[in-house]
């Protein structure tokens, strides 16, 4: 598990390119803090004088001290600014990295429930990283360099002994967080392991809702629940109690700094004076260490959740020198073994297949025989240990990644809508898509009538994962969102599955009729109502156990006709 010089040092390589305002923010800090504490010390010293008998300017001395008041406030707002600019936009650059990193890993890291768990790491992970970038050098610098230099200053220009001790008490109070860094790491981790857990309960509740009710588990549910936010009270309880001694210990430490330089400092009035205004003007600097260590470990414990995905290795790589895009449409498989990674059983074993350009072919074979491993390769989700998957004669880690996922448009058995329009959710590939070719998509999905009976057509707004749509609107919805994409290939999962017999004919008839060139993969495990000259290829087990066309099959007593006979 990597420790907190090595989030720094992480995290420092965002804001590389952030110098120049990070530079000021901590100019500001220093300047800012020091004229705080010169507000109070010019204000002893001109007391001391005028009870000394000089003749000082009373309106000038007000005036002084509005003036550094002024320039102070002034510097507030630039540490603020600067700070956040470097904040924001860091935090800016840490999100589109999770993206990055989140794209060749996905679907595996994506899928089932690591979903609201990521969501945790990409929103308020990142957003706890803010106190990073915004909050901890600048206050850190002007801890040190603002006691320093007045310390110095009361050792020149005032009295050494007082100095020595306002120096000493000073570093104290910076070091005294130091003394329970240890605990209040572990609890921080802790804290950010018990979110992410809470955050993945929540949102497997609330998505399972109906599920978790109908089973009588609601009530269970809500205890592991408990537990949860049990173990988070705990953790926030100890770091509550870290962060009450710490503060307790500070003020304890201020006292007796006040009392030591009373006592080191007299008889002098002016060292007695000046030393008190320099101790006590000091708390708000070092006080800032304290203010941001307890928000600091939140930051690096929320940065190694980051990092888990980040740093993961890929599970796929892109070519270093990917060859242009193929003309050919046609998918092959050619030998191709493959095990999902951390799994020792092949799920597809020496495995041939070939779907020809233009054409709508069949995948089909029992539940967990080994299809949609299939598509997850030609997708490139994982790569095969053995063999070759191509796309128009060039193999498909040899293309450029993104291109690869634009031309193979897929399908899934339960898909996503986005809430948003019907028209929005049809332009997610292709914004400028017109009107007229979402209307040729959801004709071809025989879904015109039905949208163009709802109230705004294609305005009419679907709610988030499409709950307001029957299963089987909500099937050739995202098959009419494949097509305004124009794939070249078009990979459906069991993405029909929900149609009855009738409306899966007229679909398929539909659309096959207006082809174009593309290549139709569809993976089923019915092989019934698939039309007689269809090509078909039969896996069972991992392995192709029957191909050809669909009516010399059915003729045969086979794997097909066998299939086809459990309905
Ligand atoms: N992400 C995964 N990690 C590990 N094993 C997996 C993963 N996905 C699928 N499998 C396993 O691989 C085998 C083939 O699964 P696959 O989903 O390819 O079958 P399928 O024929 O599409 O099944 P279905 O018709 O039920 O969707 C199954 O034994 C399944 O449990």
């Amino acid at each position: 598990m990597s420790g907190r010089l090595d989030h720094t040092r992480w995290l420092i390589g965002h804001t590389r390119r952030l110098l120049a305002p990070l530079g000021i923010a901590v100019a500001a800090s220093v300047v800012g803090k020091a004229l705080g504490v010169a507000l109070l010390v010019v204000s002893v010293w001109a007391l001391t004088r005028m009870a000394a008998g000089a003749d000082l300017s009373v309106a000038g001395m007000i005036g002084l001290l509005v003036g550094i008041a002024l320039v102070k406030a002034l510097l507030r707002y630039l540490e603020h600014y600067a700070g956040h600019y470097v904040a924001f936009t860091s935090l800016q650059r840490l999100r589109e990295l999770f993206f990055e990193s989140l794209v060749p890993q996905a679907p595996a890291a994506t899928q089932g429930e690591a979903g609201a768990d990521l969501t945790e790491r990409a929103t308020r992970d990142i957003d706890r990283i803010e106190v990073f970038f915004a909050h901890t050098l600048p206050p850190m610098v002007a801890a040190v360099v603002v006691p320093a230099g007045y310390v110095a200053w009361l050792a020149l220009a005032v009295d050494g002994a007082s100095a020595v001790v306002v120096g000493l008490f000073a570093a104290a109070a910076l070091l005294l967080p130091a003394l329970a860094a240890r605990g209040s790491w572990s609890n921080a981790r802790r804290v950010a392991r018990r979110r992410g857990a809470i955050a993945a309960h929540v949102a497997d509740d609330v998505q399972g809702l109906p599920e978790v009710l109908s089973m009588g588990a609601g009530q269970r549910r809500l205890e592991t629940l408990a537990d949860h936010d049990d173990d988070l009270i705990a953790a926030r309880t100890r770091a509550g109690l870290g962060t009450g001694l710490r503060s307790a210990g500070a003020t304890a430490l201020r006292a007796a700094g006040l009392i030591a330089v009373l006592l080191v400092a007299q008889p002098s009035i002016d060292a007695m004076a000046l030393g008190l205004a320099v101790s006590i003007a000091l708390w708000g600097p070092t006080r800032g260490v304290d203010d941001f260590v307890t928000g600091l470990d939140s930051a690096f414990a929320a940065t190694a959740r980051v990092r888990e995905i980040v740093d993961r290795p890929a599970l796929i790589t892109q070519a270093d020198e990917p060859q242009g895009l193929p003309q050919r449409s046609d998918v092959v498989l050619d030998r191709v073994r493959f095990a999902y990674p951390g799994t020792a059983r092949s799920v597809l074993d020496d495995v041939s297949l070939r779907f020809d350009q233009a054409t709508w072919s069949y995948l089909v074979g029992v539940s967990g025989s080994g299809k949609s491993s299939v598509a997850g390769l030609v997708m490139r989700g994982w790569d095969p240990q053995g063999g070759a998957v191509t796309l128009g004669g060039v193999s498909v880690d040899r293309l450029p990644l993104d291109a690869l996922r634009e031309r193979v448009g897929f399908v899934a058995q339960r898909p996503t809508l986005l809430r948003g329009t019907i028209a929005e959710n049809l332009r997610l590939a292709r914004p400028d898509a017109s009107d007229e070719t979402l209307w040729e998509a959801l004709r071809a999905v025989a879904l015109e009538e039905w949208v163009d009976s709802l109230p705004g057509g294609l305005e009419h707004r679907v709610s988030a994962r499409g709950v307001n749509v029957s299963g089987g609107q909500l099937q050739r919805l995202a098959l009419a969102r494949a097509l305004v994409a124009e794939p070249q290939v078009l990979i459906l999962d069991e993405a029909l599955s929900q149609l009855d017999g009738p409306t899966l004919v007229l679909v398929r008839e539909r659309l096959a009729a207006s082809l174009r060139g593309l290549t139709v993969i569809e993976i089923s495990h019915r092989a019934d109502l698939i039309p007689d000259d269809a090509q078909v290829w039969v896996v069972d087990a991992g392995r192709v156990v029957a191909q050809g066309r669909v009516g010399m099959l059915r003729a045969t007593d086979g794997p097909f006709a066998r299939l086809e006979a459990r309905g």
